[in-house]
Parts: C-alpha cells; structure tokens; sequence
C-alpha cells in the first residue's frame, strides 16, 4: 500500500481557542501567524522568546509562564507543541486524542493530526507547500519558486474579483463572469497594471451580467 499523502485544507481561526505549548524558537513564528490569523491563543512554557513576549504585552495573546499541566488542552479546539522534550508532545498528543482536540507538534511527525506547509503570501494569495512530511526543506524551496510566480497583477485580480464575488448574487452567470475575467481580456489588462481599461471590460461585461442565464 503507498503512503498516504497529508490533506491539505485553509483554518479559519478567528476567535478560536487554540494553545500553544512551547515559546522557543520554533512556536515564535507558529505564535506569529496564529495571532495574525486571529485566533484566541494561549501559550504555556516556562522559558520565553522576544517575540512571544512582545505579543503577550500587547495583549494579543494569553501568556502562562509555566511548564504544560494535565488539564491544559481542556476548552481548546486546536493545540499546537513546539518543545525541546518530545516526552512533552507524547504527553499532550495523548490527552489532546483522549479529548478529541485536533493537535501538531513540532518534533514527533507520528503524533501530528495535522502537519504544517511552508507558507508564503501575496496580499489575499497564500502559497502553501506540504511534502507530506518528507521533506520540510524541499518544501521551503519550492514554496519560495511558486510564491515568485505570484504577481502583482494577481494580487490585483484577486481583489476585484473578491470585490465582484461580495456583490453579485451567485450562480451559473457569476461563475460564467468570474472565469470569463481572470482567464479573459480584462485578467490579462490587470495583470499588464491597465487597470481603466480592464474596468472598461468588467463594466461591459456587468451590463450583460445574467442576461444569457
Ligand atoms: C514547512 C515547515 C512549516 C513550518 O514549520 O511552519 C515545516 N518545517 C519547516 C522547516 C524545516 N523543518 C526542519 C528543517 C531542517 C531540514 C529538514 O529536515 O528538511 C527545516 C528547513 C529549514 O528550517 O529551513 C526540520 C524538521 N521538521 C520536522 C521535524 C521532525 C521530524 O521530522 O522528526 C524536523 C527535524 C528536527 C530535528 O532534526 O531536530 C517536522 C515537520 N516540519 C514540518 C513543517 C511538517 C512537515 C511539512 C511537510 O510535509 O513538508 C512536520 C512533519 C511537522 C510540523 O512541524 O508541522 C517549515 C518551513 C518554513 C518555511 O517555509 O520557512
Ligand atoms: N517542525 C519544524 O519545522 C522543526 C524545525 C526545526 C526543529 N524542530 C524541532 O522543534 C523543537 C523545538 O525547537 P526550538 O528551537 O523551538 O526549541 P527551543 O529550545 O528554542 O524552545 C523550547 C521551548 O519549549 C519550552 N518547554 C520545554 N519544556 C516544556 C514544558 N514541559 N511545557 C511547556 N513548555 C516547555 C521551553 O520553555 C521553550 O519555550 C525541537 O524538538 C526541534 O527538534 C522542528
């Protein structure tokens, strides 16, 4: 039987009870982008990087200066171990199981319910890369190429069409609208910075907008 390959899906945590145990090196940069997320995050460890620090100062995050207790992961929903004790991961994994709390950790790849890509952004476009755990580096690599081939001119896209998407009702003349834009003239106006003339088109194009439905 070949290796199941990870499931990859997008979180929406804002004001989702997560955890983090752990605020080393590692769980500063997990902390960062889980607060950036939005989420309600709590982080237990008895050692304390700049970064955490900062964050739980500006109260943006919930910080316990402690070592993780039995009981931690109770009322959270997702829980994430960055330790430098994989007894603590084996610890956590197993009460998060008992519990039905979806948890990733940092060093034991066996006890994660969920892994971590390598991630990169361009305004509302996330590049996302997961080699199903074979190769965190490769990852990074080649998430730093695909992010390259995101231009400006997608970020730009990306923002009318979420624009369009917020006021057009949806169904088959939207989906005919939408593709026709990005795959079309005025996509191809956008991504060259003629934003008044892909305009010009997506106003053409709205004038008509359902008349063939
Ligand atoms: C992508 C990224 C996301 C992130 O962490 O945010 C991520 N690791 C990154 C970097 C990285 N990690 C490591 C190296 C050294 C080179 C190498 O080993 O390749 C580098 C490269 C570097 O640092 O440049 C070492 C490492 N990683 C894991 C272990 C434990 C083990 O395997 O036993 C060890 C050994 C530790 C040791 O030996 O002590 C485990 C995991 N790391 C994962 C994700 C998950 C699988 C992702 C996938 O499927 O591809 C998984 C399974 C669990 C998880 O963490 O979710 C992030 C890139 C961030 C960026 O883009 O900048
Ligand atoms: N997944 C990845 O991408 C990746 C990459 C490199 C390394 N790692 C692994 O990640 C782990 C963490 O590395 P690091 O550089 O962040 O370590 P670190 O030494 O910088 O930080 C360790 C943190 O764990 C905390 N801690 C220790 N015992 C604890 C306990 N009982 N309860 C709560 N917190 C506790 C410490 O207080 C500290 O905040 C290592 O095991 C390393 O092998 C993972």
């Amino acid at each position: 039987m070949s290796t199941p390959v990870d499931f990859p899906v997008c979180l929406r945590l804002e004001g989702r009870r997560v955890l983090l145990v752990g605020a080393g090196t590692i769980a500063e940069e997990r902390g960062r982008q889980l607060v950036e997320a939005g989420a309600r995050l709590r982080v237990v460890a008895p050692v304390v990087g700049p970064s955490i620090r900062q964050l739980a100062d500006a109260g943006r995050l919930e910080l316990l200066e402690r070592a993780w207790r039995p009981g931690d992961t109770r009322g959270q929903e997702l829980v994430f171990v960055a330790t430098d004790d994989s007894r603590v991961s084996e610890a956590v994994a197993a009460e998060a199981r008992a519990s039905g709390v979806w948890l990733n950790t940092a060093d034991v790849p066996e006890l994660c319910d969920f892994t971590l890509p390598s991630v990169g952004r361009r305004g509302p476009i996330v590049v996302a890369v997961s080699t199903s755990g074979q190769s965190p580096a490769l990852a990074r690599l080649l998430r730093k190429r695909f992010l390259d081939q995101v231009l400006p001119g997608h970020v730009r896209l990306a923002r009318l069409t979420g624009w369009l998407r917020r006021r057009l009702p949806q169904g088959p003349a939207r989906m005919r609208l939408l593709k026709h834009l990005v795959e079309g003239e005025a996509g191809e106006l956008l991504m060259r910075g003629r934003s008044r003339e892909a305009w010009a088109r997506v106003r053409a194009a709205l004038e008509t907008f359902g008349e063939t439905t």
